[in-house]
C-alpha cells in the first residue's frame, strides 16, 4: 500500500513511514493511492463479530503486510480492550430509525480513544523495531489532547507536547491532559485558539530543523492511521444495522473533519450509505461551504461545543482531492488562496460533494434546545457536540425509511457546563475518574509564537540530537 500527497508533488510513502509522519514535505496530506474495496460478501461476514475482528479486517489492507498479522491483530485486540463496554462502541436506538453511536467509552471518554489507543501502539511497535525517538507535537481543542496523551504516554520512546487553547477548554478536559504528570508528557496551554495552536504544529512540520534531526510526529488527524482507525466504526455500525443489504446514513459533528471523512472513506471501501450529514457548531464554515460555496474564513467563535471551535478544518482538504478528481495542483491553487481571502469550489467539484452531503450549523441556543429535546424525548443527556448531531439529523435526514446513525462523539461529563445551563443537575464523572478535581496540574503557558513554542519543545524533549 502507498501513500501520496493531496498536492501531488511529495514523494509517496509506505504504511510505516506515512504513521511515522504528519504532514508531506508538499503541505498535503497523504491518502491511499488506491482505497481498498470491502465485497460484499466481506462486509456480510462481518455481521456478529467482535469489534477487534471488524477493526483487523478493516484496516488489515491499510497496513499492507507491513506488520504482521498475528502482531497486528494482537495490537488491535490489546486497543480495544481498554473500552469500558463490551461492543467498544455501542449503538443505542433512539426511536424507530434514529440511532447514536456511542464512541466515548475509552479510557478519556471520546471518540478520539478509538485511533489514539491504536495509533500509539503503533508507533510504539515501529519505534521498538527501528531503535528510534520521536516527538510528537499535537494541538488540541480539548480531546484529541487527553487521547493521544493516554494513548502514547506509555511509549517511552516517545516524547508528547499537546498544545492546547488556554482557556478555552472545558475544567474536565484540561485536568485530564495537565494531571498526567509522566517525565515524557508536556502541556503547553497557548494564548491563542485552536487555529493558531494547529498552525502552529503544521509550520513545525514544514520546517523540523528546530529538533536537529529528531523525528517529528503527529497525533492529530492528519496522520493517515487516525483515519484508518476511525473507518471501521461506520463499518462495524452499518452491517450491525443491515449493511451491504441495505443502506444507512450518518449525521457528524464536525469540525477538522476527520471523523466524517473516515466515513467518507468507509462509503468509498464499499459500505452502501445513502447520506452524510456534516453538523457544526456556529464556527460554520463546513456548511457555509456546502450550502452557499462560502469557503472564507470568519473570526472564531468561542461555544458551548469547545472540541468543535475550529475554523480551518485540516481533513476537508482529503475530501477536496477526490472531489478534484484527485488533481493537486488544484486543490494547492483553491488552499492556498484560501489562505489569504475568500476562496470558493469549482461548480463541478462542488456538486458532486452535494450528491453525498447535506450539512446544517447549530448555535450555542439551539445546542442547549436538543439536549433538552433529545432528553425529554428518548431520556439521553448528550454532550453540547452530540447535540449539534442530533439536530442536524433531524432537519436534513434525506428520508424515513434509511436508518440514521448520529454519532456520539463525547461522554457529557466532559462538558458539565453545557449540561447544567440546559437545565440538569450535571453528570458524574466514571469512578476511573473520580478524584480527576483535585489531582496535581502541570503546564506551560505560553503566547501563540512559533519560535517560543519551538523553543520549548527542543529545550524540554528527552530526545537527543540525531
Ligand atoms: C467531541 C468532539 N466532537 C466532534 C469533533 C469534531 O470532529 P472532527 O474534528 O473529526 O470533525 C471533535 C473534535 O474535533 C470533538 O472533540
Ligand atoms: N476536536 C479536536 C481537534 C483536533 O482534531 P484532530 O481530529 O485533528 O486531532 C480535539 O479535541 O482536539
Amino acid at each position: 500500500m502507498r501513500y501520496i500527497s493531496t498536492r501531488g508533488q511529495a514523494p509517496a510513502l509506505n504504511f510505516e513511514d506515512v504513521v511515522l509522519t504528519g504532514m508531506a514535505s508538499d503541505g498535503g496530506l497523504y491518502v491511499p493511492e488506491r482505497v481498498p474495496q470491502l465485497s460484499r460478501d466481506e462486509l456480510a461476514a462481518m455481521a456478529g463479530l467482535s469489534y477487534a475482528e471488524i477493526a483487523f479486517r478493516v484496516m488489515k489492507p491499510f497496513v499492507g503486510g507491513e506488520i504482521d498479522d498475528a502482531t497486528f491483530r494482537d495490537i488491535v485486540h490489546d486497543a480495544y480492550a481498554t473500552f469500558s463496554h463490551e461492543a467498544v462502541v455501542p449503538l443505542n436506538q433512539l426511536d424507530s430509525n434514529h440511532f447514536l453511536l456511542e464512541l466515548f467509552h475509552g479510557p478519556t471518554l471520546a471518540f478520539k480513544d478509538v485511533a489514539l489507543q491504536l495509533l500509539g501502539r503503533i508507533l510504539d511497535h515501529f519505534l521498538i523495531k527501528r531503535g528510534e525517538r520521536a516527538v510528537i507535537m499535537g494541538a488540541t481543542s480539548g480531546d484529541t489532547g487527553s487521547a493521544a496523551i493516554e494513548g502514547c504516554r506509555h511509549c517511552d520512546n516517545l516524547d508528547i507536547f499537546i498544545l492546547h487553547p488556554h482557556n478555552r477548554v472545558s475544567e474536565v478536559q484540561r485536568r485530564q491532559m495537565t494531571s498526567v504528570l509522566a517525565d515524557n508528557v508536556f502541556n503547553i496551554a497557548i494564548e491563542g485558539n485552536f487555529d493558531d495552536a494547529q498552525a502552529m504544529v503544521k509550520a513545525s512540520f514544514a520546517d523540523q530543523a528546530f529538533l536537529d534531526g529528531t523525528r517529528l510526529v503527529a497525533v492529530n488527524s492528519i496522520n493517515w492511521a487516525r483515519i484508518m482507525a476511525q473507518i471501521v466504526y461506520y463499518v462495524a455500525a452499518g452491517v450491525a444495522l443491515g449493511a451491504p443489504h441495505r443502506e444507512v446514513s450518518f449525521c457528524v459533528p464536525s469540525a477538522n473533519f476527520g471523523n466524517v471523512f473516515a466515513g467518507y472513506m468507509a462509503y468509498q471501501m464499499g459500505l452502501p450509505v445513502k447520506q452524510f450529514v456534516i453538523a457544526t457548531n456556529a464556527n460554520d464554515i463546513l456548511h457555509r461551504t456546502l450550502a452557499d460555496n462560502d469557503f472564507a474564513k470568519r473570526e472564531l467563535e468561542a461555544t458551548l461545543a469547545p472540541s468543535m471551535d475550529i475554523v480551518v478544518s485540516s481533513n476537508f482538504e482529503r475530501l477536496l482531492f477526490d472531489a478534484y478528481q484527485r488533481d493537486g495542483e488544484a486543490v494547492c491553487a483553491l488552499l492556498e488562496r484560501f489562505q489569504h481571502e475568500p476562496a470558493a469550489l469549482a461548480e463541478a467539484p462542488l456538486a458532486r460533494l452535494r450528491e453525498k452531503f447535506a450539512s446544517h450549523s447549530v448555535d450555542d441556543a439551539t445546542i442547549l434546545e436538543a439536549i433538552r429535546e433529545a432528553h425529554h424525548r428518548t431520556k439521553e443527556l448528550l454532550d453540547p457536540h452530540t447535540a449539534t448531531g442530533y439536530r442536524a439529523a433531524e432537519v436534513c435526514r434525506a428520508d424515513a425509511a434509511t436508518p440514521m446513525i448520529t454519532l456520539a462523539t463525547a461522554h457529557p461529563a466532559k462538558f458539565a457546563d453545557a449540561v447544567v445551563k440546559a437545565g440538569f443537575p450535571g453528570v458524574p464523572l466514571p469512578s476511573h475518574m473520580d478524584d480527576l478535581l483535585e489531582r496535581e496540574e502541570r503546564y506551560t503557558v505560553l503566547p501563540a509564537e512559533l519560535a517560543v513554542v519551538q523553543a520549548f519543545v527542543a529545550e524540554h524533549r528527552r530526545t537527543p540530537a540525531a
